[in-house]
């Protein structure tokens, strides 16, 4: 079910309960998560856990086969999807990408360059970017249209680790000077932008939601990669004490099988460093 959000004027996205099924098995279920504006989600969680499915399910790119997602009414959105289907035996410069799909005046083309630092690269071959760039680039062909909500699936792919800090640095940023809210999504269980205001971990489910906990007391972290790297990220850990079983049960550590993760009297907390 699709609606149009009616609770808080601030709220962007709004999913209760949602379940997607395809081929005969639940890709993701019993997904509660909201996006208010301002507000940063890291959806994280190992490879095929469901992240993807769940951002696409929240804008409506996929439909759910239960539970309902809510939109603000006339929500805009800035997608930057894990894969862009490019075809790169053909010369395409950063001008060009940013018009690849709809056109835009040349003034708010380097607005958004601007705002992401490249503006140097407007005429730069696209396949000659480094990886952090080419983030860049996305990011800006995201943020040209001012968006209410920015939806970035794994936005740090391909960079280095102070590439990374930058990044993460960049999309503060961003959301600092627009007020846009902002669902990003990470295959990195440990570390997450200390910004963030809730870290979602998926596993199918919803397996533990959070704070991130701040790294800045690590001193070898801080020696290794300095305050500002310390400032910026920040690890959220967790352990998983369960394994999913093909037809669907739970098995926990202490070998007992239950329907779902919940059904055990299983230590969920719900902020920090924790395990369940
Ligand atoms: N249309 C579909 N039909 C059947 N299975 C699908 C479909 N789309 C995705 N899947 C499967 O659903 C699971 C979740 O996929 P999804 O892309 O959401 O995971 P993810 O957490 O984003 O993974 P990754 O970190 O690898 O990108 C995967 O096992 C995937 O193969």
């Amino acid at each position: 079910m699709l609606h149009a959000s009616q609770s808080s004027p601030n709220r962007l996205i709004d999913m209760k309960n949602v379940g997607v099924r395809r081929a005969g098995r639940w890709l993701v279920r019993g997904i509660d998560l909201c996006v208010n504006a301002g507000e940063i989600v890291t959806l994280i969680g190992p490879n095929g856990s469901g992240k993807s499915t769940t951002a696409r399910a929240a804008l409506g790119v996929l439909k759910p086969d239960e539970g309902s997602v809510s939109r603000k009414a006339d929500l805009k959105v800035g997608y930057v999807p894990q894969k862009l289907a490019i075809d790169w035996t053909l010369p395409l410069n950063v001008e060009r990408l940013m018009t690849l799909t709809e056109n835009h005046p040349a003034g708010k083309i380097d607005e958004a360059l601007e705002a992401v630092g490249i503006s140097h690269l407007k005429r730069a071959e696209v396949q000659h970017l480094s990886g952090g760039e080419f983030q860049r680039a996305l990011l800006a062909r995201a943020i040209i249209r001012k968006p209410d909500l920015l939806v970035l699936d794994e936005p740090v792919q391909g960079v280095d680790f102070t590439g990374q800090v930058a990044l993460y640095r960049l999309i503060k940023d961003i959301r600092d000077k627009t007020g846009c809210g902002i669902l990003l999504i990470s295959h990195d269980l440990h570390v997450v932008m200390a910004d963030t205001d809730t870290v979602v971990c998926l596993n199918g489910h919803v397996c533990c939601r959070g704070t991130p906990q701040s790294v800045a007391s690590s001193a070898e972290y801080l020696k290794l990669f300095g305050t500002r790297a310390a400032e910026t990220l920040a690890l959220y850990s967790h352990h998983h004490d369960h394994t999913h079983l093909p037809d669907g049960r739970v098995k926990f550590a202490d070998g007992t099988i239950a329907e779902t993760c919940s059904d055990q009297d299983h230590d969920h907390v719900e902020s920090g460093t924790h395990s369940h």
